[in-house]
């Protein structure tokens, strides 16, 4: 039989792509060889047995096909399950796999020939067996190191169990219920607490802020909480909150800050420049500051009539309306004796400011300063006390509409009106 079965696997090459096809009875054989016996137990496995094939011999192997299929197809209708103990698990009861390169070593070979010979297993070809693996001897699956699975019962749940690694400490122990591992933690507390670091110890914190962390956690925290920052605060502030003459509360750090700072405030005024390092006296600095440049002069803001706004003056200018109240637009020269005669009355207020002369009538309601102050100016030269002021204000500009002629002296205004004079008498 040995020969026979040797001429069937070795003489029928198409006969895998056959079986393939073929249903395979519902009890399940073992595996064909002893390979097949270490894969996974619950995944299908397509288990696929090449054997070598003799080409002359083609026509007999014709003919064991044919009683091959006709076996089979009587196994398939009867369904007979195996027995118990198939001569063809015997590979699988043996500790050590057979020599796969000798003729003998193939499970065809090995079985007897009174068996079942004639079995898809027996068959080179390809065997799709679903769960393959099962059936068999339980004790000869784990002879091998394959698991059973068919066996069922408790053994499948003690292999499953295995898989589980066991908790650690387990549910009910008495760690868990202490909250804590003493054999993890009692080294870290004995290598912090002795002794304590210099800048966790309570002597040398008492200018920071009591913390419950520093006091009660301190031997497992390497460092302690860092001071809250004073970064982005106003340094005036901080200066605003040193009551003079009071006991100092701050730390060293502070007073060492606030020192600092006033240090270089120092220095900056020395040089003529403000805190924030712009020279003094441009408009740029604190109010402080430039209140200090300006003191001598009486500034003071007053609140205007609605639509007197500086825009609302520019536009004014703009609007062509006469400003100047002359019969002409002719520019004229004015001696202060001229001028002196255009200050009392409310419709015709003439001033001179840096050698022009303005009618600043229709400028009153909208001088920033007030009516008042501008009017110290009537009738006269400015020029003293506007710049003592506000020397940066533009007033050519701003009182471009309003613009007299220039402003004369005494003097040359009589050498004017001396040839006027002459002329007229000589007329
Ligand atoms: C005649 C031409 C004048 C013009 C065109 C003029 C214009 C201005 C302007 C534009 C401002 C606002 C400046 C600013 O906000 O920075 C102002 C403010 C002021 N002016 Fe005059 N001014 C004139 C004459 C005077 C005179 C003669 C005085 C008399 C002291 C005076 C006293 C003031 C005062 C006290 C302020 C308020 C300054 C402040 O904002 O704190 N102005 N003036």
């Amino acid at each position: 039989s040995d020969g026979t079965s040797s001429g069937q696997s070795k003489t029928l090459p198409m006969w895998p792509f056959f079986s393939a096809f073929i249903k395979q009875p519902p009890n399940p054989k073992p595996p064909s060889s002893p390979q097949a016996q270490a894969t996974t137990p619950t995944a299908a496995t397509a288990l696929i047995t090449v054997q070598d094939y003799d080409a002359p011999n083609f026509e007999p192997a014709l003919k064991e096909k044919d009683t091959q299929q006709q076996q089979l197809q009587t196994q398939i209708s009867a369904q007979a399950p195996p027995p118990p103990s198939s001569p063809l698990s015997s590979p699988r009861r043996t500790p050590s796999p057979p020599d796969l390169h000798s003729p003998e070593a193939t499970p065809k070979a090995l079985a007897p020939s009174a068996a079942p010979s004639v079995r898809i297993s027996a068959i080179p070809g390809i065997s799709l067996l679903a769960d393959g693996g099962r059936g068999g001897d339980d004790s000869g699956a784990r002879g091998v190191g394959g698991s059973n699975h068919s066996s069922g019962g408790q053994a499948e749940e003690d292999e499953t169990d295995d898989d589980i690694p066991p908790s650690f400490p387990s549910l009910n122990s008495v760690q868990r219920a202490s909250g804590g591992i003493p054999s993890l933690t009692a080294p870290l507390l004995s290598s912090a607490s002795p002794p304590p670091l210099p800048s966790l110890s309570p002597s040398t914190n008492t200018n920071r802020i009591p913390s419950p962390v520093t006091s009660t956690a301190a031997p497992t925290l390497p460092m302690a909480p860092p001071p809250i920052p004073i970064r982005g605060r106003n340094p005036k502030a901080n200066a605003r909150l040193i009551v003079p003459g009071a006991p100092s509360q701050t730390s060293a750090a502070q007073q060492q800050r606030q020192s600092a700072s006033s240090a270089a405030r120092s220095r900056l005024a020395a040089v003529g420049l403000g805190a924030s390092g712009v020279a003094a006296g441009n408009g740029l600095t604190l109010p402080s500051q430039r209140k200090s440049a300006t003191s001598s002069s009486s500034r003071k803001k007053v609140i205007l009539e609605p639509g007197h706004s500086p825009l609302d003056w520019a536009r004014l200018q703009r609007s062509g309306v006469d400003l100047r109240n002359l019969p002409h637009s002719n520019l004229i020269k004015v001696s202060p004796s001229m001028l002196a005669t255009h200050a009392k009355h409310p419709d015709d207020i003439w001033t001179a400011l840096n050698g022009r002369v303005y009618n600043i009538t229709a400028y009153l309601p909208f001088h920033p300063g007030g009516e008042r102050d501008l009017l110290r100016g009537a009738g006269k030269d400015c020029t003293k006390l506007f710049n003592a002021t506000h020397p940066w204000v533009n007033v050519e500009g701003m009182l471009a509409e309003c613009l007299i002629g220039i402003y004369i002296t005494e003097e040359e205004a009589a050498a004017l009106a001396a040839p006027e004079s002459s002329l007229e008498s000589v007329d």
